[in-house]
């Protein structure tokens, strides 16, 4: 297993993406993941934060630039070697995305069975760690949206994934069940020391867990700011306001 103990644990170097003859999705891009951070990656719609995700979770080529993943340049990888690279990348979803005919616990373990493995102390571990070792045999239809997204997280983690990208993960929760998440996702970073990219519209979720935030505006990067507790809420333009509630 390719593991740099010291470099980042993904690194965006000069990214532009272009999907057609309009201004690139994403333009000259430099970014780097620290080993253990926890980043927000913010923005308003259509700013890039899904086009900077799938570059993270080597599902997108940039059209000029490079991407680094543990040390790794996924577009000089063969399609095996990729897919390997992915299956190391945990993702967790605004909508969930579980299997409604299996079980929490086989969803849980879909992804080692993927591999023909098998670890079922590590899944009663992480069901365990998620609050639903009693749930293991409900069905998704059976579970809210934060138990869903609970069994979500423990299939993320089932491969040790080093890097744990997540699409607006509370975007569909209630406040309550999104502090509760969000603070499985932080004791996820202290426990197990996974990175992690959050990307999200919600500010007040950057601020809850963040270490850094990186701003995106129309494909730029438009600052990355260090996450402070105490900012004030105030009005102004998006990147103007992103800027004040999350960094010095
Ligand atoms: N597959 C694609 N083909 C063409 N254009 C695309 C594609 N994916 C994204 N784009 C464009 O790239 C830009 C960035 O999109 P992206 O989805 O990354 O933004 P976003 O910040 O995630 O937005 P949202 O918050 O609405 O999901 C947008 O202008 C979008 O229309």
């Amino acid at each position: 297993m390719r593991m740099p103990e010291l470099g980042p644990v993904a690194a965006l170097q000069r990214v532009t993406v272009r999907y057609g003859a309009g201004a690139p999705a994403l333009d000259g891009i430099d970014l780097e993941l620290h080993r253990g951070e926890i980043i927000g990656i913010v923005g308003e719609s259509g700013a890039g934060k899904s086009t900077l995700l799938r570059l993270l979770d080597a599902d997108e080529t940039p059209s000029a630039g490079r991407v680094l993943i543990e040390g790794a340049d996924p577009s000089g990888m063969r399609e095996r070697e990729r897919r390997a690279l992915r299956r190391r990348i945990g993702m967790v979803f605004q909508s969930f995305n579980l299997l409604a005919n299996r079980t929490a616990r086989q969803n849980v373990e879909l992804p080692l069975r993927l591999q023909r493995r098998r670890e079922p102390a590590f899944v009663d571990e992480l069901l365990d760690y998620v609050g639903l070792s009693d749930r293991g045999s409900a069905y998704p239809a059976q579970l809210s949206g934060g138990q869903k997204q609970r069994v979500a997280i423990a299939r993320a983690l089932v491969t040790r994934p080093p890097l744990l990208l997540c699409d607006e993960p509370t975007s569909a929760l209630d406040e309550r069940t999104t502090s509760d998440i969000l603070r499985l996702l932080a004791s996820t970073r202290d426990d197990f020391g996974t990175t992690i990219a959050l990307v999200t519209h919600e500010l007040a979720a950057v601020k809850a867990i963040c270490d850094r935030a990186a701003i995106l505006d129309k494909g730029r990067l438009q600052g990355i700011v260090t996450v402070e507790h105490s900012a004030r809420d105030d009005r102004g333009s998006y990147v103007e306001h992103a800027k004040r509630v999350l960094g010095s």
